[in-house]
């Protein structure tokens, strides 16, 4: 099988109309057989970047290529991608069997085959002996893995899912995490999901783009992603996160208001003004005057598998706490932490810069 990524973007931007672009400039590479995920808040363009791969629209400019070709100029029903939507627009009107069969009767297929895809497609999604219902005695999730199993069917390239969960309870929802994730593994298929979940990106994806204004801020795994965001909004968007303003010292020293920390980063400008991220199962609780900073608790809320502590130090930063122990709201605790906990982020550093910079710790920034 060839190395030629599946997906590749360059220098992609739209417009609709003669409105302002909604993406800028995008440019990325899908390998075969991945499960990628956008990510980012409504309106940011991850609809849209799915729309271009499906054919439905063009870009403005840039070129998009699929197995090494410009697929630019070419009908969306010619190009082996099928797309899983929000709302699944199943046929209320045709059965399960009709539904997934539909696109294999435009083609004029023969009945047998037919036959045998539709029910390969049934078994692949766990809804064998389903043909004969009817869509509006099937349940959200059933009616989902329907259109899962219809988009399947014509054995794509590229199956593109758009927030295909988010009709579903929490509970559900999980369970078609796991399934769709599954699904995507038997099939070895290249799957494209948006989402704004960040919660189901990380659980899901073998890499996430973090998508804002158009944009892509920030691709890698999951573990990149959530470890090393490149930058305050990524931070804030993923997982939640204690974000300070800092100042470089010199390498492997941060000032945060008026205490300075041990941390693992170089290279950067003495002086330099930064943001700095801790995320708040980071930051072990200790006796006052233990750790690396006291600070007063301000609220203390009991989350299930763990408390959530507001506090505030000394130069009014507030500090999130996740800890399995509990402290006295109201009282001054410790803080402690590693100086891996500590991430530094430059004011608008590009990727590569970001990236390069990593590549160059002694430590790694993923432990490995
Ligand atoms: N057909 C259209 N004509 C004009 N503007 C559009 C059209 N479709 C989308 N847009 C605009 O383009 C921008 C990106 O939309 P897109 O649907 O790609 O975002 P999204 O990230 O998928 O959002 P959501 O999560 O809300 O679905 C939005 O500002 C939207 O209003």
């Amino acid at each position: 099988m060839s190395n030629e990524p599946i997906i590749r973007f360059e220098n992609v931007s739209k417009s609709y109309g003669t409105n302002e672009p909604v993406l800028h400039t995008i440019n990325f590479e899908l390998e075969r057989g991945k499960f990628y995920t956008l990510l980012g808040p409504s309106g940011c363009g991850k609809t849209t970047i799915l729309r271009l791969i499906a054919g439905f629209i063009q870009p403005t400019e840039g070129t998009i290529h699929l197995n090494g070709k410009v697929i630019n100029n070419v009908p969306a029903n010619n190009r082996q991608v099928n797309t899983v939507f929000q709302d699944y627009a199943l046929f209320p009107h045709l059965n399960v069997y009709e539904n997934i069969a539909f696109g294999l009767r435009i083609k004029k297929m023969k009945s047998k085959e037919i036959d045998a895809k539709v029910k390969e497609a049934l078994r692949f999604v766990n809804l064998d002996g389903y043909e004969k219902r009817e869509i509006s005695e099937m349940s959200g999730g059933q009616r989902q893995r329907v259109a899962i199993a219809r988009a399947i069917v014509n054995d794509p390239e590229i199956i593109l899912l758009d927030e295909p969960l988010s009709a579903l309870d929490l509970k559900l929802r999980t369970e078609m995490q796991y399934e769709l994730r599954e699904l995507q593994q038997r099939l070895g298929k290249t799957f494209i999901f948006v989402t704004h979940d960040q919660e189901e990106a990380l659980a899901m994806s073998d890499e996430i783009f973090v998508m804002n204004h158009g944009q892509i801020v920030q691709s890698g795994t999951p573990l990149d992603i959530y470890d090393e965001p490149i930058n305050r909004f990524v931070a804030d968007f993923i997982g939640e996160s204690n974000i300070v303003e800092g100042i470089m010292i010199a390498d492997y020293r941060v000032q945060i208001g008026s205490k300075e920390f041990e941390c693992v980063d170089k290279g950067l400008t003495p002086g330099e003004k930064v943001d700095v991220v801790i995320r708040p199962e980071d930051l072990e609780i200790k006796a006052v005057n233990q750790g690396k900073m006291n600070v007063r608790v301000d609220t203390q809320l009991f989350r299930g598998v763990h408390y959530e502590l507001s506090t505030y130090d000394e130069d009014g930063n507030e500090w999130l706490v996740h800890s399995t122990r509990k402290a006295e709201v109201g009282s001054t605790i410790g803080l402690d932490f590693d100086p891996e906990a500590i991430h530094i982020m430059r004011l608008n550093e590009s990727e590569e810069d970001f990236d390069r910079r990593l590549e160059s710790y002694e430590v790694p920034a993923n432990g490995n």
